[in-house]
């Protein structure tokens, strides 16, 4: 089954069932002596599950979390995701943040190359967010070279992007880690909520088709059973 929707009837709930399962996927991996690694969603969705998540009690000396799509600013603005994960795990003590941007906010491919060569076993966990527009990580419809960041035979693990059009509230230059390098990891989660993500959900599998919709290349991988959490 390429995927399993769990909706929750609060958001309290859906963050409760977020936190204990990344907990449990940590700890399996540093119970088997593997590199705890989680790619995570940017944007404003997540972002309350990481603070608490951040309060477990975990070796987070051994934990590594680096974002599955970034923005081209500088890690020291609010919209840069790398930003916002810093922010949210302050308290895990020992953590590693990677970014997957470069510092000065130019658009260079370095960061995420380093990132992504320094861990290229399967993620811990993926955690994925979405756009209405069906967008998931940096994976716009509109973008040109969209089809090789949802080619499954690729090679290629990060790409730069620009969203077209430009999001509003984001309108960057991206990086992104491309579809099959998002799958490669023991759980993939999409984490979204709210009416409108629902329906952008429903639309997209109308459509069919992932150059419209690239969320559907994430839910719909045969080899993958992406689990969806949504709450109101
Ligand atoms: O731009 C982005 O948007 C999506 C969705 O964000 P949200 O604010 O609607 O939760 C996010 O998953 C992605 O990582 C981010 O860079």
């Amino acid at each position: 089954m390429p995927f399993e929707l769990i909706p929750y009837k609060s958001a309290a709930d859906w963050q409760r069932a977020l936190i204990k399962r990344l907990v449990a996927r940590v700890r399996e991996d540093l119970a088997a002596d593997r590199p705890a690694v989680l790619c995570l969603a940017g944007g404003s969705t997540p972002l309350a599950v990481y603070a608490e998540l951040a309060a477990a009690d975990l070796d987070w000396s051994r934990v590594t979390v680096l974002p599955g799509d970034d923005r081209c600013v500088p890690h020291t603005d609010s919209h840069s995701n790398v930003y916002q994960f810093r922010e949210a795990f302050a308290k895990a003590a020992g953590i590693t943040v990677l970014p997957i941007t470069e510092a000065d906010g130019s658009n260079g491919l370095q960061a995420a190359l380093d990132a992504t060569n320094a861990n290229p076993m399967h993620f811990s966990a993926t955690v994925l967010g979405m756009g209405n527009d069906m967008h998931t990580a940096s994976l716009f419809p509109g973008a040109v070279n969209l089809a090789a960041g949802i080619d499954k035979l690729s090679h290629t693990d990060v790409l730069q992007t620009v969203p077209d059009p430009l999001p509003p509230e984001a309108p960057y230059p991206r990086i992104t880690l491309t579809a099959q390098r998002l799958l490669r990891s023991r759980a993939v989660i999409l984490a979204i909520r709210g009416q409108a993500k629902r329906d952008a959900l429903r639309r997209a599998m109308d459509l069919g088709d992932p150059l419209q919709a690239p969320i559907l290349a994430l839910i719909n991988d045969s080899a993958t059973n992406t689990e969806i959490h949504w709450a109101p």
